[in-house]
């Protein structure tokens, strides 16, 4: 999804006091124009949500689906690449990669000869299979990449790179795409774009001349010397990989068969997890667990349960509380809540000299890198506790949303701090997961599920919550991931799902017409309940995450209007 695509530079997200200047979706600014056009061609992406891709266990239980599409130079595999996303319709999150990204980085004397079109760019060799392997295998294995980017206009490897997360369709093309068995052993399915040379060639000389700055001259003396002879050694040599050759031009039928052919492949893979989780996720949930656990047994964090603290929670539990007095307490509530979970961070000695000379060893946070994650749609509260409590915190977000039919939650929308887009780094950092409560447990569990994808150890991971339901699927998340610290100010015993009637200007997307919105209610919960909807969360902090959602979606019709121009 374009919201899961963000190159490696971009600055981190906004660290304003208010959610008003929360992280914002849209791409930072790239170099240059020609840049812009390589990158859509190399990663375009759509999506419509993207649902679990782990088991009961916590484990992936399917991976994504990969594609290979090879075929001489402008054959049409890039054509032929968004003609299947766009004949697939309305399906989850798809990445087209270009092989072109993982051209080697050359020395100045190759690239000397490249402007003279004397480099030979379509011998395998020039390629770095190995990156692009593991770049592929990576996405593939549902874990987050980055990968390099590349200059047609000076024949060079840029030093950004671009941060690939989430798909459940990868799309992958280029000349050589069928040549290495590396490449080979991931793909689901193989394709072979064959195209008259005549037509490859025309198409060639118009497009690098309009795209890549090339002279009619340079692009032939490029052609006869590499580009035919590679074709006749190695392109056209490894149709014999394919599992289906698709003809350059007026391929519409080939198209449709292999989308058809795809979504079936979707649909086997979300019946799978349908039978392996949900089903058994809202069962246990009727049931309820044989006693209810005490937080030691659910091996939470729990705020000493002071007298000031459940003043705190009365005010917030009250349903005749002012929205200004809820919006002042729930803000000292999560300042509490956050200086807890600040404890579970390392800390190391330091030496320091005070004004009066005197040295003294103190303590400092002895890590790489923090950074908090919030929970769309109601995390924003932590989000500001955590921006008191650590100056310049970088903060990202995550939507996750249950798909009201089938009650999966789908992932919607990621923008995470630059710290973890890159594994090495995530190794090394800390994150507070923030999300107001944790009812089914559903949302939590794929939010965890992403920052292990990315490499954060779970015992790195700090979830922030004002609110847990003992019955709910709490007890579910610490069996599967243990080693992740849940810090929070109440546990209230009651979770049971609710139908809430709402007035016809209410309604949302979701609505249904049997009998409105199915929610489930924690109790006694807190905020304010108006006939079933926590009015306060409704009017303060969903208003900034319903800008969030807007933005999102309006950058994924961005994609969508390029990925079919
Ligand atoms: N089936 C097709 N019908 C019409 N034009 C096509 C078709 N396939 C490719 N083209 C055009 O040919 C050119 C090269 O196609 P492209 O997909 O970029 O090639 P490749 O990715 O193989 O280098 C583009 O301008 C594209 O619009
Ligand atoms: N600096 C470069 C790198 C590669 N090429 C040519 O690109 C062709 C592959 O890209 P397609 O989109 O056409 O598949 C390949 O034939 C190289 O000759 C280049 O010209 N300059």
């Amino acid at each position: 999804m374009s919201l899961f695509t963000n190159s490696a530079k971009d600055s981190p997200p906004s660290l304003g006091p208010s959610p008003a200047v929360s992280p914002s979706p849209s791409p930072s600014p790239r170099p240059n124009a020609l840049l812009t056009t390589k990158t859509l061609k190399n990663t375009i992406l759509k999506s419509h949500g993207r649902p679990p891709w782990y088991g009961e266990d916590g484990q992936p239980i399917s991976q994504a689906f990969v594609v290979g599409i090879a075929g001489g130079s402008s054959s049409g595999k890039t054509h032929v690449a968004r003609q299947i996303v766009r004949s697939l319709g309305s399906i989850p999150t798809v990445i087209i990669m270009s092989q072109d990204s993982f051209y080697k980085p050359h020395t100045p004397e190759e690239i000397k000869l490249a402007f003279a079109s004397r480099f030979d760019f379509d011998h395998p060799d020039s390629i770095d299979m190995d990156l692009f392997a593991s770049c592929l295998a990576d996405l593939k294995n549902l874990r987050q990449t980055n990968i390099p980017v590349y200059s047609f206009e000076s024949h060079q490897r840029l030093e950004e790179t671009k941060y690939l997360y989430g798909a459940t369709i990868i799309i992958t093309e280029g000349i050589m795409a069928l040549h290495d068995p590396k490449l080979r052993e991931l793909y689901d399915l193989k394709i072979f774009v064959q195209c008259d040379s005549d037509f490859m060639l025309a198409r060639r000389i118009t497009r690098d001349i309009k795209e890549r700055g090339r002279s009619v001259e340079g692009i032939l003396e490029q052609y006869l010397r590499y580009v035919k002879p590679s074709y006749d050694n190695f392109v056209g040599p490894s149709s014999r990989y394919a599992d289906i050759i698709v003809p350059g031009k007026d391929n519409s039928v080939a198209i449709e068969l292999i989308s058809t052919h795809i979504r079936r492949q979707l649909e086997k893979r979300s019946r799978h997890f349908r039978r392996k989780m949900t089903v058994s996720l809202q069962r246990s949930l009727s049931r309820g667990p044989p006693r209810p656990l005490t937080n030691e047994e659910l091996g939470l964090t729990v705020l000493d349960q002071s007298p000031q603290l459940k003043g705190i929670y009365t005010v917030l539990r009250d349903v005749t509380t002012t929205r200004q007095d809820f919006i002042f307490f729930v803000d000292r509530l999560a300042t509490v809540l956050v200086e807890k979970a600040m404890e579970m961070l390392p800390y190391r000695d330091k030496t320091i000299e005070t004004p009066v000379g005197v040295k003294t060893i103190g303590k400092t946070i002895d890590t790489e890198s923090v950074c908090g994650v919030t929970i769309l749609r109601s995390g924003g509260p932590l989000e500001r506790g955590l921006q008191r409590v650590i100056n310049d915190v970088p903060i990202g977000s995550l939507l996750v949303q249950s798909d009201s039919k089938t009650g999966e939650p789908i992932l919607l929308h990621v923008m995470l701090p630059v710290c973890i887009r890159d594994r090495r780094r995530a190794e090394n950092a800390w994150v507070f997961l923030l999300d107001a409560q944790i009812g089914t447990g559903a949302s939590a569990f794929m939010a965890i599920r992403i920052l292990l994808d990315h490499g954060v150890p779970p015992s790195h991971i700090i979830f922030i919550t004002f609110l847990i339901a003992r019955s709910g699927g709490i007890a579910h998340l610490r069996r599967t991931f243990p080693e992740v610290t849940i810090v929070t100010g109440a546990v209230d015993d009651g979770l049971h799902e609710a139908w809430v009637e709402e007035k016809e200007e209410e309604r949302g997307p979701d609505w249904e017409d049997e009998g409105g919105r199915k929610v489930w209610v924690v109790e006694p919960g807190m905020g304010q309940i108006d006939k079933g909807i926590h009015k306060h969360l409704l009017t303060s902090w969903v208003f900034w995450d319903l800008v969030m959602i807007i933005t999102s979606s309006l950058v994924l019709r961005a994609h969508a209007t390029i990925e079919t121009a």
